[in-house]
């Protein structure tokens, strides 16, 4: 019988996971990225084709290189890939994982990883996670999942998993659902699996989608700048407990929706999902009444990527609430 080897595409994009500290303890990005010294390091068993589109930290990322890497995801799984690992800084890697998952339009398995220590740190976690995102993307088992995100032995979807913690090695967790599956020592283990959407390819990104959180007496003034703004074309607003918001911002919700400006909602609160249950003013059922759009258990950055892929999509009006309104769609 033949033997097969996997071909895996690693794409490094720069984070803690391709930097180094100093005599001060500063840690920042070198010339190298220090993983590329590993790349040897399974060629008897995979065949590792590796590429550096960036090296950026994680906070200098946006929607345009997501979408150059969707595209190249694409084209890889055009070309035999079997699998693609993404190192990425973990600051925003929850928000290009979901821009993947939303994006990507083969079964391959996409997995992305990062580092909360830099590579010369002791107890450094680059490298093992680097390793176990090439096992979890070799796994037959893991095609079909959407995209994953790998850190510190546990695969979690890009869908719910979150940062947070801002230094622990044990920061990426999945609220209200839990990781779906581990890795051991050499394999690895699903245990759960995720309803699946159809993905949306798209070819520009429509980046002003905005993001804002609502607090105790929170005043106007920032919606209604949104609402005065030509370019503005989305609002995600982290609402209060199960999707309320104080009433004096109303009447800048119905500017934006009068304007044909989607303002979605979702929750500020860790866990749960936001729905219309409160009927008094400002409440989740006035909310929805107005004609707000309630994202169903994503949290407000995933949310903003959602209705970002939507209007990049061309998608408008009822396709667009459909969309954005169903974490699983
Ligand atoms: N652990 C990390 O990777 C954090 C870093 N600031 C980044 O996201 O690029």
């Amino acid at each position: 019988m033949e033997f097969f080897v996997k071909k895996i595409l690693v794409l490094h994009t720069g984070g803690t996971i391709a930097m180094s500290e100093d005599e001060h303890g500063a840690v920042a990005p070198g010339a190298e990225n220090p993983l590329n010294k590993f790349s040897e390091a399974f060629t008897d068993q995979l065949d590792l084709v590796v590429e550096n589109p960036f090296n950026l930290p994680s906070p200098h990322m946006s929607p345009k290189e997501m979408l150059s890497l969707a595209q190249r995801i694409n084209d890889a799984a055009n070309n035999n890939f079997f699998g693609v690992v993404i190192t990425h800084g973990t600051d925003t890697l929850e928000e290009t994982a979901y821009f993947l998952d939303l994006t990507v339009t083969s079964d391959i398995p996409v997995v992305v990883t990062g580092a909360m220590r830099s590579a010369n740190e002791i107890g450094s976690d680059g490298l093992h996670n680097f390793q176990t995102a090439i096992l979890t993307a070799a796994s037959d088992e893991a095609v079909g999942k959407g995209v994953l995100v790998v850190m510190n032995d546990e695969i979690h979807t890009a869908r719910y998993v979150t940062k947070t913690h801002t230094t622990n090695v044990a920061t990426f967790r999945t609220p209200t659902f839990g990781p779906i599956g581990l890795v051991f020592k050499h394999k690895v283990r699903f245990f759960e699996q995720l309803l699946r959407h159809t993905a949306l390819p798209i070819d520009h990104v429509c980046e002003q989608v905005f993001l804002v959180k609502a607090y105790a007496g929170m005043e106007p003034d920032f919606l209604d700048f949104l609402a005065s703004q030509a370019t503005t074309k989305g609002v995600v607003i982290e609402a209060l407990g199960a999707g309320n918001l104080p009433p004096k911002v109303l009447p800048s919700l119905q500017k934006l929706l009068d304007q044909n400006i989607p303002v979605v909602l979702v929750s500020r609160c860790f866990n749960g999902v936001a729905q219309d249950v409160y009927d008094y003013e400002g409440g989740g059922v006035q909310l929805k009444k107005l004609g707000v759009t309630f994202c169903h258990g994503l949290n407000g950055q995933k949310a903003r990527i959602k209705l970002l892929v939507g209007l990049s999509a061309g998608l408008a009006g009822s396709a667009l609430k459909h969309f954005v309104s169903d974490a699983v769609s």
